[in-house]
């Protein structure tokens, strides 16, 4: 609300104004920060927030204890322990014009002259780190300022985080706690192939992986850490921000080296002009830029309110928008059988890419969202990255226009949709579903699954077309002579992809356990399922209870495993996979299929002490299939420890011959992205 209109108020109207706005923010925000699934846009949110401030720097008396300008956004999970934060971490006042910056940038130079630290606003959330003589004691969310969530373990898992700093300081470390974009697009694509809901920015994104009970999880949703502020800055050498930086890197922390120290407003303005052109080419999503009192004596002289720090501001980007038409709402069917809308647009330049497409993700958001054919729609870029509709123009939609109506069939085979127990999506159940058929065969060849070089989705679709193939089965009867008969597909081709086919068939079974799409069957919880049943037979005969025994499967990966090989569908797959020479055999534990170059290759490793999260044989042969020379005793050649609980003399030895040591979490990190990835080749 600009001041003019807020001055057309009365105080008793600006007064029941204000009593609206705030449980209005308050439950926003709740949604946001608790659920970190947030039910309205950021901007919207900011407008109402602004409003509430207008009035309240209008008239302070209004102001009330609880108002959501006075406190620092989120909340702490009963979850997780609490950790009262000694110095308060605080929110930042944020600007949304270069106007408004200058006004505060003026301000504090008219009372303190000097230089400005420029740093991005890393769209994350806040964490604090810290560290006794050295050596990372705990680690905790901002929670709502005052006191924090415990999520130390979690924090361990991610490899930007250092356990031990270069010199033993006893210090609280500060930053930000982030979500990559590339991460970020994979995680919400595997949701939307799941059915589940997507979180709305890499912020969210990052808020939820990290507060998991399950370390595992948050292992597993490749976070990393940007570290910009310290609680209390006497154990540090430098006395200013942009010092503090480097010091905080040299310390081992990873800092954003994209920070600046800037002069005058002039100065700020080229960063913030910069930084608007660069931010599409971030491997991360910023959100703003933070300009910072350089001078670390002064940021502690000028203090804070109750709510932000007086020597800083955040300066938001304007949320880009474009305008488009709607021509029509595509369907599409996954592996899983789930179908999903996308919205298909005239092109259209957003936030340097055109874009063409946004999902609708289920039916619930489509009808939400109420976008019909011919509408005229607003973009942006959910989280900066992801093409989204905001909303529809009411003031151009056709007068003729007529809501959208949710197809009942299935685009691909015409089988009736279905609404799965508590699920968003609309899933096809027909098993011959041909666009299932052919991703589920795209996802049998794929690198982690069978690894059949060649076999895409272009050649998966002509195999199906030609009637060549109606299985995966089916693969390993192709004849030299269907192959050359494929569209741009020579005779080294045809040659190649039978070679792939071939030596597919001697894969260990934890790859056909995964390449089988068996719904909830990832492929850790299929190589753990393989190592412990060994054999094929075992896994189809094994009772749910059994399944759901091995360490970290649990109920519903045992439930589906068994309602699959219930259907005789399926056990006939597996008898004519075998039948064809199909190797149905774990293998992994001896198979010299080590990555060439991966991080373990040649190393040698020691392991000691106690692990909880596989045993030691577990870790020892995956080490092996990865490469790794595994010993059992320290010498000055050992290059990696990792240790267990209650490790004893081993430890006591690579610490004193200074070789790197891992714990279990920094080590099961490790093994969940090796595996992600299918082994770095
Ligand atoms: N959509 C909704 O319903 C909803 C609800 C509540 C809040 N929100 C959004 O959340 C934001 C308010 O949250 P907030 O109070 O945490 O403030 P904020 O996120 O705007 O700014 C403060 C935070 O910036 C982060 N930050 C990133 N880079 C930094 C750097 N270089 N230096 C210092 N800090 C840096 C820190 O985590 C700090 O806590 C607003 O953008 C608002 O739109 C949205
Ligand atoms: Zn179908």
């Amino acid at each position: 609300m600009s001041e003019s209109s807020l001055d057309s108020l009365t105080k008793p109207e600006a007064e029941a104004l204000a009593a609206k706005l705030r449980p209005q923010l308050r439950t926003w925000g709740e949604a946001y920060y608790s659920e970190d699934a947030p039910t309205v846009e950021d901007s919207v949110y900011d407008q109402q927030y602004a409003q509430l401030v207008a009035i309240e720097t209008k008239y302070p008396d209004l102001i009330t204890p609880d108002s959501p300008t006075q406190n620092v956004g989120g909340t702490v999970a009963s979850d997780f322990t609490k950790v009262p934060h000694e110095i308060p971490m605080l929110s930042l006042g944020d600007v949304f014009s270069e106007d408004e910056l200058a006004d505060f940038v003026d301000h504090i130079t008219e009372n303190e002259a000097g230089t400005y630290n420029c740093e991005l606003k890393i769209d994350g959330l806040a964490i604090s780190l810290r560290y006794v003589d050295g050596k990372l004691v705990q680690g905790s969310t901002r929670g709502n300022g005052q006191i924090g969530e415990d999520i130390t373990a979690n924090l361990k898992t991610i490899p930007s985080i250092p356990t031990e700093l270069t010199r033993p300081l006893t210090i609280e470390v500060r930053g930000e706690c982030y979500m990559p974009k590339q991460s970020f697009i994979e995680l919400n694509n595997r949701r939307d192939a799941e059915g589940k809901s997507v979180f709305a920015n890499p912020r969210n994104a990052a808020a939820g992986s990290l507060r998991q009970l399950n370390t595992r999880v948050t292992a597993e949703r490749k976070l990393s850490t940007f570290m910009y502020n310290v609680a209390d800055y006497e154990p540090l050498n430098t006395r200013t921000q942009s010092g503090l930086i480097d010091e905080l890197a040299e310390l081992g922390f990873t800092t954003n080296p994209q920070y600046r120290v800037a002069h005058n407003m002039a100065e700020i303005d080229a960063y913030i002009d910069e930084y608007t052109q660069q931010r599409d080419d971030l491997s991360y999503g910023i959100d703003g830029i933070v300009v910072k009192v350089n001078a670390l004596p002064v940021q502690r002289s000028m203090g804070a309110t109750v709510k932000v720090p007086r020597w800083a501001i955040a300066y938001k980007f304007p949320p880009e928008e474009a305008e488009t038409v709607v021509h029509d709402i595509e369907w599409t069917v996954g592996r899983t059988g789930v179908v999903t809308p996308t919205a298909i647009m005239d092109p259209v330049q957003l936030a340097g890419t055109t874009v063409a497409r946004a999902t609708l993700h289920n039916p619930d958001y489509l009808n939400e969202k109420d976008v019909r054919i011919n509408d005229t729609v607003m973009l942006h870029k959910a989280g900066d990255i992801i093409p989204e509709i905001s909303n529809f123009v009411a003031s151009k939609r056709p007068a003729d226009s007529q809501p959208y109506v949710i197809p009942t069939q299935c685009p691909s085979c015409g089988a009736t949709l279905v609404h799965l127990d508590g699920e968003v999506a609309l899933r096809c159940i027909n098993p011959r579903c041909p666009k299932q058929l052919t991703e589920q065969m795209t996802h049998f060849a794929s690198r982690n699954a069978m690894n059949i070089d060649g076999l895409g989705p272009r050649i998966i679709g002509q195999l199906f077309e030609k009637k060549y193939v109606s299985d995966v089965a089916d693969l390993y009867d192709l004849t030299f002579d269907q192959l050359v008969t494929l569209d741009k597909f020579g005779e080294k081709s045809a040659n190649n992809l039978l070679n792939a086919l071939d030596n597919s068939r001697n894969n260990s079974l934890e790859r056909l356990l995964f390449g089988l799409g068996i719904r909830h069957v990832g492929n850790k919880a299929a190589r753990l399922i393989a190592a412990h049943f060994e054999t094929m037979a075992n896994v189809m005969a094994a009772s749910q209870e059994e399944i759901a025994e091995i360490d970290s499967v649990g109920d519903t990966i045992a439930d589906s495993l068994v309602t699959y090989f219930s259907n005789a569908g399926a056990r006939q797959l597996i008898s004519e996979l075998e039948a064809r020479g199909v190797n149905m055999t774990y293998t992994s534990g001896n198979e010299q299929t080590a990555p060439a170059n991966g991080f373990f290759t040649g190393k040698r490793v020691v392991l000691t002490g106690k692990l909880t999260q596989m045993t030691r044989g577990e870790a020892s042969d995956w080490l092996e299939a990865q490469g790794a020379d595994v010993t059992s005793s320290v010498s000055k050649k050992t290059d990696l420890v990792i240790a267990g609980t209650d490790a004893g003399s081993k430890l006591t030895k690579a610490e004193a011959l200074d070789v790197p040591v891992w714990n279990e979490d920094r080590f099961a990190a490790e093994m969940s992205n090796q595996s992600v990835d299918g082994g770095k080749k």
